[in-house]
């Protein structure tokens, strides 16, 4: 039933209950949640044909703002009877963020993980031996790939020294700087690009010194880590792609030490030399009790309209690494294959991801199938190693 066939013969004072009805439907960009579970709606006013409705938004410097309001005057704008809408936007109260972020939490206590392994949400660690084998292009697309599906998912970018999600996601403003969350009282809001909820480093730099976190040793990363994973509200997720930086560092190892129960995905390119190092980091991540639940193949061969195939990193890679990877009874697939594609390099470099640019690139079709086969198997107890302490 629309809007408008419902409201055919109502009162005044139905038609004031309706329209707060369809705009608190809204749902907030940022949040996820419609406007009227927030409090967001204030008020409306209707009177004879014109509607006035005043929106509460959590920050004055909200960067949904504009969103929020185009999103409810289209609302408003469905309803029989109306031929004149207005949308006013105000500022929460103090009390009323502090029942907003509580309303939010669910009465959870701040201390904790919320990714914990009794948690619903499915953890998966991408990682790689090298830098620049496309591990980051695979997080983003796959999370973009998931989300089109209806997964709610979230990415934390741990790649501290190398960050690129935002990028790939195109979270950066106008400016050129990356976005920074929104904070509500002491929720930090993750910034949503094609409907991944997203963390990263690189949200928190001062702008235009990209270089601070290179003097960055062990414990300040691990504290970052831990408050990413810890603080940033990314409400109830169905799955959390973590994004590592290559190799073995001390990353690699608080992310094992926080997260003992995530699942792990090696991504490789075709040669040989990438799957060579690629075995070491998944070897650690199994030290630390994560199960490597498959790898992906990237930079594939990609097969020309004249029906050659162009394979430049080689072939063979990805077989060669889940076969390595396959010991003490333990079979680690191999996900899946990417082929070669200048559509999603093209992509990633102008921040529009290649899964939801171009689904019909053979690149973007085997995310879609790797996000269904990773949505639907179940996450369960059973092959999952025990953390094993390294020191
Ligand atoms: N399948 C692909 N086809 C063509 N280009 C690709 C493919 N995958 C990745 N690339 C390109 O390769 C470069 C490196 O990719 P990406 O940044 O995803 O790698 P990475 O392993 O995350 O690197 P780092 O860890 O150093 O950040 C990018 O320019 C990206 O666009």
């Amino acid at each position: 039933m629309t809007a408008k066939s419902r409201l055919a013969g109502t009162t005044a004072p139905d038609l004031t209950a309706f329209v707060r009805e369809v705009v608190g439907r809204v749902v907030d960009p940022e949040l996820r949640r419609p406007l009227a579970e927030l409090g967001m709606i204030r008020d409306v006013r209707v009177t004879g044909a014109a509607a006035v409705v005043e929106v509460a938004l959590t920050i004055s410097t909200c960067p949904a703002a504009d969103r929020i309001k185009a999103d409810v005057l289209a609302a408003a704008d469905t309803v029989e009877g109306l031929n004149e809408v207005q949308v006013v936007l105000t500022v929460m109260t103090e009390q009323e963020r502090v029942a907003l972020t509580s309303k939010l939490r669910d009465g959870r206590s701040r201390t904790g993980t919320p990714f914990s392994a009794q948690s619903l949400t499915r953890v998966i660690a991408v990682t790689s031996g090298k830098g620049g084998v496309g591990k980051s292009s695979v997080t983003a697309n796959l999370a973009v790939a998931m989300a089109a599906q209806g997964i709610r998912v979230g990415i934390v970018d741990a790649d501290v020294h190398g960050f690129s999600i935002p990028g790939l996601l195109g979270l950066i403003g106008d400016d050129g700087e990356t976005l920074r969350p929104t904070r509500v009282e002491d929720l930090v809001l993750p910034p949503v690009g094609y409907g991944v909820k997203t963390i990263s480093i690189g949200m928190f730099l001062p702008e235009g010194d990209t270089d601070a976190v290179v003097s960055w040793r062990g414990p300040m990363l691990h504290r970052t880590l831990d408050q990413f994973i810890t603080d940033v509200f990314f409400g109830d997720l169905d799955v959390l792609l973590i994004d590592m930086p290559p190799g073995t560092g001390d990353v690699a190892i608080s992310v094992g030490q926080l997260l003992p129960h995530a699942e792990v995905i090696v991504v490789t390119t075709p040669q040989c030399a990438a799957t060579e190092v690629a075995v070491r980091s998944a070897f650690l991540a199994r030290k630390l009790g994560q199960r490597i639940i498959g790898v992906v193949e990237t930079m594939a061969p990609m097969h020309l309209p004249d029906g050659s195939e162009f394979a430049p990193f080689g072939t063979g890679g990805g077989n060669t690494l889940a076969e390595r990877l396959s010991t003490n009874g333990e079979v680690v697939p191999l996900l899946g294959s990417v082929p070669f594609s200048p559509a999603l390099r093209v992509a990633g470099d102008t921040g529009t991801p290649v899964a939801a640019s171009d689904p019909a690139d053979p690149a973007a079709q085997v995310f879609t199938s790797l996000a269904t086969a990773l949505s639907i198997r179940p996450r369960g107890l059973p092959g999952r190693r025990l953390p094993v302490s390294l020191s």
